[in-house]
């Protein structure tokens, strides 16, 4: 039997995430599928770690914490959370609630009847979309689709997303030459994918703007993504 290991990165997530573990469990249960929670936890000032433990003594060994003394940002939670990993499907997904655990049902689905690498949620095809979005953040992620792909020439709709499932030696194999960081990391991941073969479908999902904290996407992110995504060009 398949068994998925969920990475979940928390930084400032405490009433984010009791909501999110239970419901993939859940969702898990519903579907008799055998799933694994992994928290990378960066020392959140709100005492996400405090909520972690609780939930720990609720679903035992099917719940692991890591936890790091300081905010060490997605790309390196990712990289600590794969070592952690049983299963031998990865899913990657925000623990803030704007991925919504259903949609792991249909990621599942995609993966067994076309046996792909990598099944990767889209904001931009048909039935995706985003909820609760300003302007600014919807044209920041459209621009840095477009420019991620005209750029690189990379086909996928929706580059910069982060909501994934992997096959386990596929991830490990790409992530070791991975050289961006924060949120171009997502992206440079789809493309060595592709540079090595691997397949990619897309599911469609839709993102809804957090409820509870704050986006850590700032001004200065979206300036590493840039500088990522200069990087990338030069490399590929
Ligand atoms: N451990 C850890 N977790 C972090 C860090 N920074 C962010 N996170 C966690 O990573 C997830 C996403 O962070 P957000 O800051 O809420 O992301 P966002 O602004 O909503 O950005 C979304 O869209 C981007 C571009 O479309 C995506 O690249 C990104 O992954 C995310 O889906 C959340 O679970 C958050 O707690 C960090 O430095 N360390």
């Amino acid at each position: 039997m398949s068994k998925y290991s969920v990475i979940l990165p928390t930084y400032n997530e405490r009433e984010n995430l009791p909501i999110i573990t239970y419901l993939i469990f859940e969702m898990a249960k519903k579907n008799n599928l055998d799933f694994e929670i992994i928290i990378i936890e960066d020392n959140s000032p709100d005492g996400t770690l405090q909520v972690a433990q609780e939930l720990k003594k609720v679903y035992g060994d099917k719940l692991i914490i890591h936890f790091r003394e300081k905010k060490l940002g997605l790309g390196s939670a990712y990289m600590d959370g794969i070592k952690l990993c049983h299963g031998n499907f990865i899913v990657i997904m925000d623990a803030d609630l704007s991925h919504h655990p259903k949609y792991l049902v249909d990621f599942i689905q995609k993966q067994k009847t076309t046996n792909c690498d990598i099944v990767t949620g889209s904001r931009y095809i048909n039935k995706g979309g985003v909820m609760n979005w300003g302007f600014d953040r919807k044209l920041t992620s459209r621009g840095a689709n477009f420019l991620a792909s005209t750029m690189l020439g990379v086909k996928c709709s929706d580059l910069t997303g982060s909501f994934r499932l992997y096959k386990r030696e596929v991830l490990e194999k790409v992530i070791k030459d991975v050289v961006s960081r924060g949120y171009a990391f997502q992206m440079e991941i789809i493309i060595r994918a592709r540079q090595y073969g691997y397949t990619v479908e897309e599911v469609p999902i839709v993102f809804v703007e957090r409820i509870f904290g704050e986006s850590k996407l700032g001004a200065s992110e979206f300036q590493i993504y840039l500088k990522g995504l200069w990087k990338l060009l030069w490399t590929f």
